[in-house]
C-alpha cells in the first residue's frame, strides 16, 4: 500500500518492463522458429538452387542490390499524362562496343557472359533462373505443363485483367482456342487492303518530316494502333479520332510504370504502390486506355445490332482464297512467318481445319461467341481487347522502328532491299499483294535479323509448378522457381550466330538456318503459348515497311554503338528512334 503510494510510477514501470520483457522473449523465439520452419519447408528448393551456378548474394536480400538501380529519370510520369513521353538518362553503362544497356538489363546481361547457359539469382527469397541454351528453352516452351506466367506479370492485372497474356489453366486454354483462329492466315489476307491503305497513310504523314531528324517510333506507334483498330477490331477509320495517338502514348507510359515496379523493389507490393503518385498516374492512364477499349466494344456492338459489318474479314470466300493458291509456305527457306519452319503451333493449322464459322476478325468473333452462349463474358472480351491492343501495338511499333533505324545506318543493306522492291514493283505504285510479300526475301531476312538483334520481347518468364531436369546438363530447376528465358542473349550467342553484335541479314540464308536449333530464334516465343499475332505482325510489317522504303530512303546520324537499349517490358531505345528521310517516289493514296 505504502509502496503503491510512494512509488506508483516505479511499480507501473516494473509492470511495463515485465510485460515488454515477456512479449520480446516470446516474439524472438517465435520468429526464430518461423524462420527455421520456413527454411526447412524450402529445403528442397534451396538444395537444388545451390547447385545452379550464379553470383554470390547477401544474406536475406540475395542479389537484390543488382536489380534496384534504374538510370531513368521518371519524373515526367508525374506530370501531365497527355504529354509526349520524355525520358532523360544519365551515364549509360557500356557492356561491349556495340551494346549499351540501362538499369536492370545491364546486370543480367553481364552475368550471361560469366554463366553462359544457366544462371541463378536471388531477389530476396525469390529464386530466378535464367536459361540461355536452346535445348533448355525447348523443354520449357514446348511444354503444355510449364505454361504459368511469372509473378511479375501480375503488375499487368489492373490493365489487362485475365487476358490471354497472363491467364493460365483452363481459362487460358479456352480463350486461346477461341482467339487463335481469328489470326489465321486466311483472315489476315482479308486485311491486306487495310494494311496497304494505312501504310500509304503513314507515307503521307511522313511528308512533313522530309529534311528533318524525327522519331519514327511516334509514327509507327500511331499507325499500329490505327491498323489494329481497323483490322482485328473492325472499327472503321471514320470513327477513329485523335484517341489513337493518345492511346499509344498512354500505353508507352503504362509500360514505363510497370518497368519501374520491376526495377524499384519497394514499389512491388500493391499496398505501397497504391500510396505513391505513380499509382495516381496509372489510374489516369488506365482511364485513357480502357476508355478506348470500351468505346471500341460499344461501337462494334451497336454496329452488329444495326447489321453493319465493317470488318473486312467478312469478305466473300472467293475473294479471300483467290490468293491462297500461292502456297502458304515460308518466304525465306527454313523460316515461316518469323519462326523456324520446323516449329508448328495453333496458327499453322490447315485452312480446311478452320471451320467456316470460325472465320472472322477477332472482335467480331468474340462478340458473336458471347451472343451465342456463355463462352466469354463482356468483361472477358474487354480483357482480351486490351491484351491484343497492347501486345499487337507496342511490339510491332518497336520492331518497325528498329528496322528503319538499321536501314538508315546500313546503307549498303538498304540498297539491296530497295533493289529487291524495284524488281517486284518496277515503276508502279500499285498496292502490295500477298504474292508480293512472298517475293520480299531479302527484306524478310533484314526483318528477321532485326528481330534477332533487337527482339521486342527480350525475355519471357514462367513460374515452375514442378521440378524440371534441364536438357543441357544434370541440373534440376526446383518447383517455385521463376524461369526467365533470355531471348536477347540466345539471339546473341556467338556459338550460334558468329559476330552476334553485327547486323547481318545473311544469318538467315537457308544454309545458315538449316543446322540451327529451332529454339535459337524465338522472337515470337514458341510452342503452345507462342505469340498469337505472329503471322499478323509479319504480314503487316512487310506491307508497311516495303511501302515506306518504296517511298523514302532512310538515313541516320547515329551508329548502333549509340543505341541505349532499354529493356522495358518491350525493348526500346532510350533516345527514341531518330532518323531522316528523303523521298524516292511517293506512294500515297
Ligand atoms: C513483332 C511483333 C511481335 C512480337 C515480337 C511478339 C512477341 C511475343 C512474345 C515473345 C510473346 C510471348 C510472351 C510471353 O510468353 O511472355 C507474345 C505473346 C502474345 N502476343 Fe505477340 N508479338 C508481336 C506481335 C503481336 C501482335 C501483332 C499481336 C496481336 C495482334 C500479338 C498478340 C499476342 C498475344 C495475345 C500473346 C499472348 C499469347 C498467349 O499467352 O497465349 N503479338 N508475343
Amino acid at each position: 500500500m505504502l509502496l503503491d503510494t510512494v512509488f506508483p510510477s516505479l511499480i507501473n514501470h516494473n509492470v511495463n518492463i515485465s510485460s515488454t520483457f515477456i512479449f520480446y522473449s516470446l516474439l524472438v523465439p517465435t520468429f526464430i522458429l518461423l524462420y527455421i520452419y520456413w527454411k526447412l519447408s524450402r529445403r528442397h528448393l534451396l538444395n537444388l538452387a545451390e547447385k545452379i551456378p550464379g553470383p554470390k548474394g547477401y544474406p536475406l536480400i540475395g542479389n537484390a542490390l543488382d536489380y534496384v538501380g534504374s538510370n531513368t529519370d521518371i519524373t515526367y510520369l508525374l506530370n501531365n499524362v497527355h504529354t509526349k513521353i520524355r525520358i532523360v538518362f544519365e551515364c549509360p553503362k557500356r557492356v561491349s562496343k556495340c551494346i549499351s544497356f540501362l538499369d536492370i538489363f545491364y546486370n543480367t546481361y553481364k552475368y550471361s557472359f560469366i554463366y553462359k547457359t544457366v544462371c541463378r539469382v536471388w531477389i530476396g527469397p525469390k529464386l530466378l533462373t535464367f536459361l540461355m541454351d536452346p535445348r533448355d528453352v525447348e523443354l520449357i516452351l514446348s511444354s503444355q505443363t510449364y505454361i504459368n506466367k511469372g509473378s511479375d506479370y501480375s503488375f499487368f492485372k489492373p490493365w489487362l485483367g485475365d487476358g490471354l497474356l497472363i491467364s493460365t489453366g483452363d481459362k487460358w486454354r479456352r480463350h486461346r482456342k477461341l482467339i487463335a483462329p481469328t489470326f489465321h492466315l486466311n483472315v489476315l489476307k482479308s486485311f491486306i487492303d487495310l494494311f496497304n491503305a494505312n501504310s500509304r497513310g503513314v507515307v503521307n504523314k511522313l511528308k512533313i518530316e522530309v529534311g528533318k531528324t524525327f522519331d519514327c517510333h511516334d509514327y509507327m506507334s500511331e499507325a499500329t494502333v490505327e491498323m489494329l483498330l481497323e483490322t482485328a477490331m473492325g472499327v472503321s477509320k471514320s470513327t477513329q479520332d485523335k484517341s489513337c495517338y493518345e492511346y499509344a502514348m498512354a500505353v508507352m507510359k503504362m509500360c514505363d510504370i510497370l518497368h519501374l515496379r520491376h526495377t524499384k523493389v519497394w514499389l512491388r507490393p500493391n499496398w505501397i504502390f497504391s500510396l505513391t503518385k505513380y499509382s495516381q498516374t496509372q489510374t489516369k492512364l488506365l482511364e485513357i486506355i480502357h476508355g478506348l477499349t470500351r468505346k471500341v466494344i460499344k461501337k462494334k456492338k451497336s454496329d452488329i445490332q444495326k447489321g453493319i459489318h465493317v470488318s473486312s474479314a467478312d469478305v466473300p470466300q472467293d475473294a479471300r482464297t483467290a490468293e491462297c493458291d500461292v502456297k502458304e509456305k515460308t518466304v525465306v527457306e527454313g523460316l515461316s512467318f518469323g519462326q523456324s519452319s520446323g516449329l508448328k503451333d495453333d496458327l499453322d493449322v490447315d485452312d480446311n481445319d478452320i471451320g467456316e464459322k470460325k472465320r472472322g476478325a477477332f472482335l467480331d468473333l468474340m462478340l458473336e461467341a458471347a451472343q451465342n452462349g456463355a463462352m466469354i463474358s463482356d468483361e472477358e472480351i474487354k480483357e482480351q481487347v486490351d491484351t491484343i491492343m497492347f501486345e499487337g501495338h507496342d511490339t510491332t511499333a518497336a520492331a518497325s522502328s528498329f528496322f528503319l533505324s538499321l536501314m538508315g545506318i546500313h546503307q549498303d543493306i538498304q540498297d539491296k532491299v530497295i533493289r529487291e522492291l524495284d524488281e517486284i514493283f518496277g515503276d508502279s505504285d500499285r498496292p502490295v499483294t500477298f504474292a508480293d510479300t512472298l517475293e520480299m526475301k531479302y527484306l524478310e531476312r533484314c526483318l528477321m535479323e532485326t528481330l534477332r538483334m533487337y527482339p521486342p520481347v527480350p525475355v519471357i518468364a514462367r513460374e515452375l509448378q514442378e521440378d524440371v531436369k534441364l536438357a543441357s546438363s544434370d541440373l534440376v530447376i526446383p518447383a517455385g522457381t521463376t524461369v526467365v528465358i533470355g531471348t536477347f542473349k540466345i539471339h546473341r550467342r556467338d556459338d550460334i550466330y558468329p559476330n552476334p553484335d553485327v547486323f547481318n541479314p545473311d544469318n538467315f540464308l537457308p544454309e545458315k538456318t538449316t543446322n540451327r536449333h529451332y529454339y535459337s530464334f524465338i522472337p515470337f516465343s514458341a510452342g503452345p503459348r507462342s505469340c498469337v499475332g505472329r503471322k499478323y505482325a509479319m504480314l503487316k510489317l512487310k506491307i508497311l515497311l516495303s511501302t515506306i522504303l518504296r517511298s523514302y530512303r532512310i538515313y541516320s546520324d547515329l551508329e548502333e554503338a549509340d543505341f541505349n537499349l532499354q529493356a522495358d517490358i518491350i525493348l526500346k531505345r532510350a533516345e527514341g528512334f531518330p532518323i531522316q528521310i528523303k523521298p524516292r517516289r511517293l506512294i500515297t493514296t
